[in-house]
């Protein structure tokens, strides 16, 4: 609950309205697991709350730990779906990704989440919760909303628990230390410019619109030419940043073509460019290019005056691809909802 949401819910069990302040320090700041410890609130207030509301913690369900040190949790939500998020350490930092939805409506062709179709939107506890119940929270710098889901088809949840996060009254987190990555929902991108000030990651994959839509059918809805208009608006030259997502697929997109391409799109744009490897998901038919030939499309791309960068492969012997394990587990369960 953000501040506002602890006082509506303070002045309907007739508390006083500084007792949302005291709770969201005992929830946000104090990681206050029970709520009869919530010490300086009266024991009647206490006994009220715990009748009425619960604190949605919910330790993960499972975790696969790979090779190199990435793990990934599988968290039930409060609708009884099954997400993933990933826990990546790399030297002093350490990044959690989250997911935002169980599942996704929007049907990227490469992507085992979207195979799920949409299952249910997480609340804002519900994302929260995989920050806060993870056992290695202590040790977090940063997090991505990259995990199963599209956040920004899911904008109010997604962008209250930004609020909670980083406001003062809630964990405090530098707005600069998250980042939002979106296929490119147009409305709810404007939302989170407007309304928060974290990062933006755009998931590109191909400059080209007509490419693009045979493998992104968001495409269709809201062209990636609209999506950098409305970046061009928002001012990326101080602490915000913008990158943009771009799983090379040998063959598909990583012709001179789409070079030349991707430099008149993003030209006089702020940005950078991450190029990702695919990761197998079965039955799909694209497949990375080897080392060099992604070297090779870096530094094309890097002459254009555009900061590209390839970015480490974690987690690939534990089904590193988003939505894998959920699936298995949806099978296992035999929860073909
Ligand atoms: C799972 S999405 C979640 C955030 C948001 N829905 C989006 O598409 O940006 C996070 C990133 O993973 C990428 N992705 C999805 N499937 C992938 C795969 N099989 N291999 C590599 N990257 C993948 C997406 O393109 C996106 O850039
Ligand atoms: S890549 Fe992102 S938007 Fe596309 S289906 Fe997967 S989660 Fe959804």
């Amino acid at each position: 609950m953000s501040l506002g949401q602890l006082r509506e819910a303070a002045a309907g069990l007739g508390l006083p309205r500084y007792a949302a302040g005291q709770m969201a320090s005992w929830l946000y700041r104090r990681g206050c697991t029970d709520i009869t410890a919530m010490t300086d609130l009266s024991k009647a207030a206490r006994e009220a709350l715990a009748s009425s509301y619960r604190l949605g913690l919910e330790a993960p369900r499972s975790v696969a730990v790979s090779r190199d040190g990435t793990k990934k949790y599988l968290y039930r939500t409060a609708d009884g779906h099954y997400v993933e998020s990933a826990y990546i350490p790399d030297g002093d930092r350490a990044t959690l990704c989250v997911s935002s939805q169980a599942g996704c409506r929007m049907g990227c062709r490469f992507c085992m989440t979207g195979r799920q179709g949409l299952r249910g939107q997480l609340t804002s506890g519900d994302i929260l919760n995989q920050m806060a119940s993870l056992p290695e929270r202590g040790r977090l710098t940063n997090m991505v909303y990259m995990g199963m889901g599209e956040p920004l088809d899911n904008p109010d949840q997604v962008l209250r628990s930004l609020e909670i996060l980083t406001a003062e009254w809630g964990y405090g987190w530098s707005p600069t230390r998250i980042t939002v990555s979106t296929a490119g929902v147009v409305p709810g991108l404007r939302r989170l410019l407007d309304e928060s000030r974290v990062h933006v990651a755009v998931s590109l994959h191909n400059p080209f619109p007509e490419q693009r839509a045979e493998i992104m059918p968001v495409e269709r809805a809201f062209s990636v030419r609209d999506v950098v208009s409305l970046l061009r608006r928002y001012d990326f030259g101080g602490q915000r940043r913008v990158s943009f997502e771009y799983i090379v697929l040998a063959g598909m997109n990583d012709s001179p073509a789409h070079v030349k391409e991707l430099a008149r799109l993003l030209d006089g744009l702020k940005c950078r460019i991450n190029l990702i490897r695919f990761h197998k998901i079965p039955g799909s038919p694209y497949f990375s290019p080897d080392d060099r030939r992604m070297e090779a499309f870096r530094n094309a791309l890097s002459r254009k005056g555009i900061v590209t960068t390839v970015r480490a492969s974690r987690g690939e012997d534990i089904q590193a691809a988003c939505g894998l394990l959920s699936t298995k587990q949806m099978e296992e369960a035999g929860d073909e909802a």
